[in-house]
C-alpha cells in the first residue's frame, strides 16, 4: 500500500518590506500552527513598485507591486504569495491564473494623521493653511480635497518606515502625513498615531487591513493547504469589496473606497463611493444582502455608483 507524499515545502514569494516581513512572518506562524509537519519557504521579490522611486502612474500604477510576484507565481519559482488586499490592483490588471487562496483576519481599516516626532497634537482641521500632507493614494488626496481643501497633499513613495524617518528628519517634502493604523502597527509605530480618522467620513481604502495569500488556480494541492487559514467572515467582506472595483473596472488609481461590514443578523453591507479628485461631492452607493451573495451585492453597489454618475469622476482620475 502507498501513501501520497504530502508536500514537504511550500514556497511563498513576499515582498521584501519591512511591513511585508512582519505579515510574511505573521502568517509563517499561523501556517506552521496547520500544517506542522510542513517547511515554509519565504523568497523575497522586489516588486518594480519596490524599485522605482519616482510616480507609480509612471510604471503602470498598482499593478507595479504585484505583476513580479505573479510571473514568479506562474512560471512556478513560487508556489503561493502574500500581498495587502490594498495594494492589489483591479482584476482587470490582474494576471490570469492567480487565485486567491487564503484571506487573514481583517485588521483595524482606518487611517490615521501622522505627525513629526515631538510635535504637539494637532487634528487634520487644526492644521494651519497650506500645511504639506503626505500621501500618494488618490484616494487620500481626494479626500483631503473634499474634507480639508485648507491643506495641501503631496506625493510621497517609499516604505512606511522610511517616510517615518523622513518625516521626523524634514526629508520627506511634506509636514505631516497620513498612514494606516494597521500599517504602522505592523511596523511597532502604534505610538506615532496620531488623530485616527472617522472611516465614515473619511472613507477607508477597498480591502484596508486585509492580507491575502494567493497560488495558481490549478494548484488544488497548495490551495488545499492554505484554505483552512481562511477567516470565513473576512473572505465575505474582500469579495464583496473587490467586486466594487471589478464593476467600476478601477485599481489604484482610481479614487474610490469600498467597504464591507457585516451587521448583527449575519447580512453584508456595502457602502462605496467614487472620490472626485477636484474635491467636489463624491458619488455614493450602499446595498445590503445575504453573505452568500457578497460578490452580487458588491456588483450591485458598483452599478449604483455608475447609475448615480460615477463615470464622469472615474474618466477623470484614469486620466
Ligand atoms: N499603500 C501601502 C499600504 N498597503 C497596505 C498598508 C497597510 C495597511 C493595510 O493593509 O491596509 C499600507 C500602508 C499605508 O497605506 O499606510
Amino acid at each position: 500500500m502507498t501513501t501520497l507524499a504530502p508536500q514537504a515545502v511550500v514556497r511563498l514569494g513576499t515582498r521584501p518590506s519591512p511591513m511585508a516581513m512582519e505579515q510574511t512572518g505573521r502568517f509563517a506562524q499561523a501556517f506552521h500552527a496547520c500544517h506542522p509537519q510542513l517547511t515554509l519557504d519565504i523568497r523575497k521579490i522586489t516588486s518594480e513598485g519596490d524599485a522605482h522611486r519616482g510616480p507609480l502612474s509612471q510604471i503602470g500604477g498598482k499593478g507595479a507591486f504585484t505583476r513580479r510576484a505573479d510571473t514568479h507565481l506562474l512560471d512556478g519559482r513560487v508556489d503561493a504569495t502574500i500581498a495587502c488586499a490594498k495594494d492589489l490592483p483591479g482584476s482587470h490588471d490582474r494576471a490570469p491564473g492567480t487565485a486567491v487562496a487564503a484571506v487573514l483576519p481583517r485588521e483595524d481599516v482606518r487611517d490615521v494623521l501622522v505627525l513629526p516626532v515631538g510635535h504637539q497634537p494637532v487634528t487634520l482641521a487644526e492644521l494651519p493653511p497650506g500645511t504639506r500632507v503626505g500621501t500618494s493614494a488618490p484616494r487620500r488626496a481626494a479626500l483631503l480635497a473634499s474634507l480639508f481643501p485648507q491643506l495641501v497633499p503631496v506625493p510621497i513613495r517609499g516604505n512606511a518606515d522610511s517616510r517615518l524617518d523622513r518625516l521626523d528628519h524634514g526629508r520627506l517634502g511634506a509636514d505631516v502625513m497620513i498612514a494606516a493604523l494597521a500599517g504602522l502597527r505592523r511596523l511597532g509605530f502604534a505610538d506615532r498615531a496620531g488623530e485616527v480618522l472617522d472611516p465614515t467620513l473619511w472613507l477607508p481604502a477597498t480591502g484596508a487591513g486585509i492580507i491575502v495569500v494567493e497560488h495558481r488556480a490549478d494548484d488544488t494541492v497548495t490551495g488545499g493547504l492554505l484554505a483552512p487559514l481562511t477567516h470565513p467572515a473576512t473572505r465575505i467582506l474582500l469579495d464583496a469589496e473587490r467586486a466594487v472595483l471589478a464593476e467600476l473596472a478601477g485599481g489604484c488609481l482610481t479614487a474610490a473606497s469600498a467597504h464591507a461590514t457585516l451587521d448583527d443578523t449575519g447580512r453584508v453591507i456595502v457602502r462605496a463611493a467614487v472620490l472626485d479628485p477636484a474635491g467636489g461631492p463624491s458619488v455614493r452607493a450602499e446595498a445590503s444582502g445575504s453573505t452568500e451573495h457578497a460578490a452580487e451585492i458588491g456588483r450591485r453597489t458598483a452599478r449604483a455608483l455608475l447609475n448615480a454618475g460615477a463615470l464622469r469622476l472615474l474618466a477623470v482620475t484614469h486620466e
